[in-house]
């Protein structure tokens, strides 16, 4: 365990993808902290910035998007010290984030068949990734991913690594890419909606062994969902994210119990109450997330903001304020501080 606790510090982190339609402000100095261990789960309805947030930490941003400002530190142990590598820093196609990537970080997505080859067997994959952490034989290899097979309860290891993806469920799928991702003990997992594209039964068995797994390695995990029943049942700490920017940062008991930004509000206030229980889902709330080309100004979520200030929220971004320790929120029923620059205005 690091010294200070933190595993991952990303500070005021900036993505944009620069379009011929215009600049996108995917994320827009995004703040958080990961803790070892701990799982911080990134809420926010489609389009918030989510998937760029995790994917900027691990530099897999592609043109014509650039992670053009912020720093993503990450504290790891080396030679019994604490070392601290900006992310950030690293050439996006250098050897040392490839190092990291995999290995001491890892990803998994909604979409299994993005890690997955359709034309090679899961055995040839799960060695191939193997191979990339340590220097052993093939058959090791082999062993070792079978053993993995076994971790992530894939019954009859041995004949499943002579098939392709094609030939499994989903569900054996997203436990194959979760086997893969283990194969270097990574000290993080980020995990972009594994369990969205599954049934429910099948997402409760998947998330059961994603917390078993993160206990038997000690890992920490950034959670990304839409689904507040999963950010219930998987993380200890929240943000939500609107608009490339995070709104409310909180750990998981006063998200529930004291949610303070009127967007938290309105994603809690969407999902059935108990007893009318359809799903864990986010139903729409009122009104559409704006166009990334034609972001509000003042703080973005005025004109869908039920507490809405005319020449207040639509004139200033509001600063991230803290309340305590735990929780922040940005937001002007809370503070009138200012973010100083405006948001909406042309890049
Ligand atoms: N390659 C790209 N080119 C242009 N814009 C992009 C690109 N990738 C993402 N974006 C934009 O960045 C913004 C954030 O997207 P992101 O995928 O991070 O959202 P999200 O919150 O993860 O949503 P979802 O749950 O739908 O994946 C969106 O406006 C999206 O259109």
């Amino acid at each position: 365990m690091t010294t200070n606790n933190v595993l991952l510090q990303v500070k005021d982190l900036r993505t944009h993808f620069f379009t011929e339609g215009g600049v996108v402000r995917a994320v827009d100095g995004v703040s958080f902290d990961i803790q070892p261990g701990k799982t911080l789960g990134v809420l926010g309805e489609s389009g918030c910035g989510k998937s760029v947030t995790g994917f900027s930490i691990l530099q897999l941003i592609n043109p014509p998007g650039r992670v053009i400002d912020g720093e993503i530190l990450y504290h790891r142990e080396k030679n019994g010290r604490e070392e601290i590598v900006d992310l950030a820093k690293l050439n996006p196609r250098g050897e040392e984030i490839r190092r990291i990537r995999g290995n001491e970080i890892a990803m998994i997505f909604q979409e299994p068949m993005t890690s997955l080859d359709p034309l090679f067997t899961i055995g040839d994959q799960l060695a191939e990734a193997v191979l990339v952490h340590q220097k052993v034989s093939k058959r090791a290899a082999l062993d070792r991913a079978t053993e993995l097979l076994d971790k992530v309860r894939l019954p009859q290891a041995r004949s499943l690594l002579k098939q392709y993806p094609h030939q499994l469920s989903g569900g054996m799928r997203q436990r194959v890419m979760i086997a893969m991702a283990l194969t270097g003990q990574p000290k993080l997992l980020i995990a972009d909606e594994p369990t969205t594209a599954l049934d429910v039964t099948t997402e409760a068995q998947i998330l059961e062994l994603m917390q078993n797994l993160q206990d038997e390695f000690g890992m920490a995990m950034m959670f990304v969902t839409h689904d507040l029943g999963v950010i219930a049942e998987m993380a200890t700490d929240v943000v939500v994210m609107y608009l490339g920017r995070v709104v409310e940062k909180t750990d998981i008991q006063s998200l529930f119990k004291e949610p303070k930004h009127p967007y938290t509000r309105a994603l809690l206030e969407s999902i059935p109450k108990v007893g009318h229980k359809v799903g864990g889902h986010l139903q729409t709330i009122e009104g559409m997330v704006p166009s990334p080309f034609n972001i509000p100004p003042g703080c973005p979520f005025h004109p869908r903001c039920a507490s809405f200030m005319p020449g207040v929220c639509d004139a200033a971004l509001p600063a991230d304020v803290p309340l305590d320790d735990e929780h922040s929120v940005r937001c002007f029923l809370y503070s009138e501080k200012t973010e100083g620059d405006q948001y909406g205005s042309p890049a």
